[in-house]
């Protein structure tokens, strides 16, 4: 494992006490809980399909009322894992916990606590998106028929179509489509929300939309979970980020902690790099090398001031100096092993 942060906790939305049930009680041997108290848990789960591992020991960790960007590239194991936690595959080993609750064991109770959008519900064209919404209610058998009309309407105020209710389906924008599709998910009070690659196939335009809608719903203290092989798709709304890579989480914790993974570098141009670099062997900078005018190495704690001001008073002329941190890219690429697609 290249980098391997722990999740840091995040406090939850006032009021979770309230929604969030005691705890299960844990148990030991292969089939123990994960830790309870986090949104999602899980602890070895693991997914073969015959020689090949699609997820690999996968530990989660997401804390009550992050947004936590579950990132990889095409093929990494986000989709099985995600339909491991919703119940929708067996894991072959491992166990998995939502909201306190044991994938299986307790999925009827979770899962009504639970919002996902995994592959995107079958809407019909010709109707109404309130139609539709009316049509996959009915569909629901915990849904009380008599509260039908007031949901739909808080779930198409919440996704911001509540004036383009009665537009036929057909007529909706792709990220008009997709918050109807987030909208149906929304249909009871959820905790949690899962959405597998909302953005996938929108525009810039809808892309933006789903991406402060993600943003909305998170401020009214749901957790989401989101998974993306778009990098520049979720980093500004996530709290916490995982990284997946070949079916192993490869890095997790809140996004400050996976960006800090990366390691701050120097590089000076001199016309005296062996001077150069015996000050900064002496000043406590690690990996120094030379190479014709240049100076690399790892300055650790030391700040580039201190290091400049020492390389000054040792008489060594500096023609550039920097020290830089890999940028999110560059650490995903070498998290992953491949670039992300960041652009969309
Ligand atoms: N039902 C299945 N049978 C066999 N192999 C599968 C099955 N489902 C997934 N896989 C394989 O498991 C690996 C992980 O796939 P998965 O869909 O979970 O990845 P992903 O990160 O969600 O990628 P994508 O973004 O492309 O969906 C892939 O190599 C995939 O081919």
């Amino acid at each position: 494992m290249t980098q391997l942060t722990a999740a840091g906790e995040q406090a939850g939305p006032a009021g979770e006490e309230a929604r969030t049930p005691g705890p299960v009680t844990s148990t030991t041997g292969p089939g123990a809980l994960p830790e309870t108290g986090l949104a999602i848990a899980t602890k070895g789960l693991t997914k073969r399909f015959g020689a090949q591992v699609a997820v690999d020991d996968l530990d989660l960790r997401v804390p009550h009322g992050a947004v936590y960007g579950f990132l990889g590239p095409n093929g990494s194991g986000k989709t099985t894992t995600i339909r491991m936690l919703l119940g929708l595959v067996e894991p072959t080993s491992g166990s998995r916990s939502l909201l306190g609750m044991a994938i299986p064991q307790q999925a009827t109770v979770a899962l009504h606590r639970v919002g996902s959008l995994v592959e995107g519900p079958a809407f019909h064209p010709y109707l109404s998106g309130q139609a539709n919404l009316e049509r996959l209610d009915a569909a629901d058998v915990l849904a009380d028929p008599r509260t039908t009309r007031a949901r739909i309407g808080t779930a198409l105020e919440r996704v911001g179509l509540s004036a383009a209710a009665g537009k036929r389906y057909r007529a909706y924008s792709l990220g008009m489509r997709q918050r109807l599709a987030i909208a149906a998910a929304l249909l009871a009070p959820r905790d949690l929300l899962v959405l597998d690659e909302p953005t996938n196939g929108l525009d810039p335009q809808g892309t933006r939309e789903v991406r402060s809608l993600i943003g909305s719903l998170a401020s009214d203290g749901t957790t989401v979970f989101v998974s993306s092989h778009l990098l520049a798709e979720v980093e500004q709304i996530c709290s916490h980020l995982g990284v997946m890579r070949e079916g192993r989480l490869v890095a997790q914790g809140t996004a400050s902690e996976v960006r800090g993974g990366g390691t701050v570098s120097l590089h000076l141009v001199t016309a005296q790099p062996q001077e150069a670099a015996a000050v900064l062997t002496a000043l406590g900078v690690q990996s120094v090398t030379t190479h014709a005018g240049e100076v690399r190495g790892i300055p650790g704690e030391l700040e580039p001031e201190a290091i400049v001001a020492a390389l000054v008073r040792a008489g060594v002329g500096v023609r550039s100096f920097t020290a830089s941190s890999p940028s999110l890219e560059d650490l995903f690429v070498s998290l992953t092993g491949e670039g992300f697609d960041v652009s969309g």
